[in-house]
């Protein structure tokens, strides 16, 4: 099966709804995504569920702590059966190194994806944070060292897509949240592209959650997106 193009965000807080909508879509028309909201309130349970309904699974716990400990929890995840898992960037090189081992011999391991600077930044916010660079030279940056650690790609916003791709080449996989389609609610996101605009930027995955789960008809929200991806 190949890999879905768009990654369903399941950030519900009752799990009946959820399974409402999963019980709906087919594997080969998207990924689901668990985040900290599903997980924390469901469990491992939950994700397996899911994994055992033949989705491929991009379980976003974000890990971001000493390499020790995030290698323990990336293995956890691998245990679950997901397809992809996600660390901080900025947890460093050591860090992500270490997950990157930690996930070694597994069969079907799960792909390792770096958050480098989170969709719902703008300039303003980012440059309270004090990093030096700018904001896409910085993303830059962080991607460069997710793959130097042997991370399998990143996930960024859809406008540093063009740039990641020419610098670090087309296997590189880019996971792009802050995805909305024309007209939708921006909502708490700030570096927001088009599903159409983030493919042709270059983006391999389109996490996309509200424009879809808040949808009144939240299947029909999905085929329009995957319609209007298909070249
Ligand atoms: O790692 C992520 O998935 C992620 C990183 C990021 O920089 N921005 C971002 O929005 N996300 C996640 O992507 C999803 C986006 O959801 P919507 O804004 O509802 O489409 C949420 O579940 C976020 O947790």
């Amino acid at each position: 099966m190949s890999d879905p193009k768009i990654l369903v965000a399941l950030d519900y807080d009752n799990q009946q709804q959820a399974l409402q909508l999963v019980d709906q879509l087919k594997p080969n028309l998207c990924g689901l995504k668990v985040g900290k909201e599903m997980f924390t309130l469901f469990g491992p349970e939950f994700v397996k569920t899911l994994v055992n309904k033949g989705f491929k699974v991009f379980l976003d716990l974000k890990f971001h702590d000493i390499p020790n400990t995030v290698a323990k929890a990336c293995k956890a995840a691998a245990e679950l059966g997901v397809w992809m898992v996600n660390v901080h960037a900025s947890g460093g090189s050591k860090m992500m190194h270490a997950a990157r081992e930690a996930l070694e011999g597994y069969e079907n391991r799960p792909l390792l994806i770096a958050v480098t600077l989170l969709t719902s930044m703008d300039e303003v916010a980012y440059s309270e944070i004090g990093f030096k660079r700018d904001l896409p030279e910085q993303v830059e940056h962080l991607a460069g060292i997710a793959k130097s650690a042997g991370l399998d790609g990143v996930v960024c916003s859809a406008w540093e897509a063009r740039r990641l791709k020419e610098q670090l080449g087309t296997e590189f996989k880019l996971v792009t949240p802050g995805i909305r389609p024309p007209g939708s609610e921006i909502g708490d996101q700030s570096r927001i592209m088009t599903p159409e605009q983030a493919v042709v930027a270059g983006s391999d995955y389109l996490v996309i959650g509200r424009p879809i789960t808040k949808a009144s008809d939240p299947l029909k929200a999905l085929y329009e997106i995957s319609e209007s991806i298909v070249s």
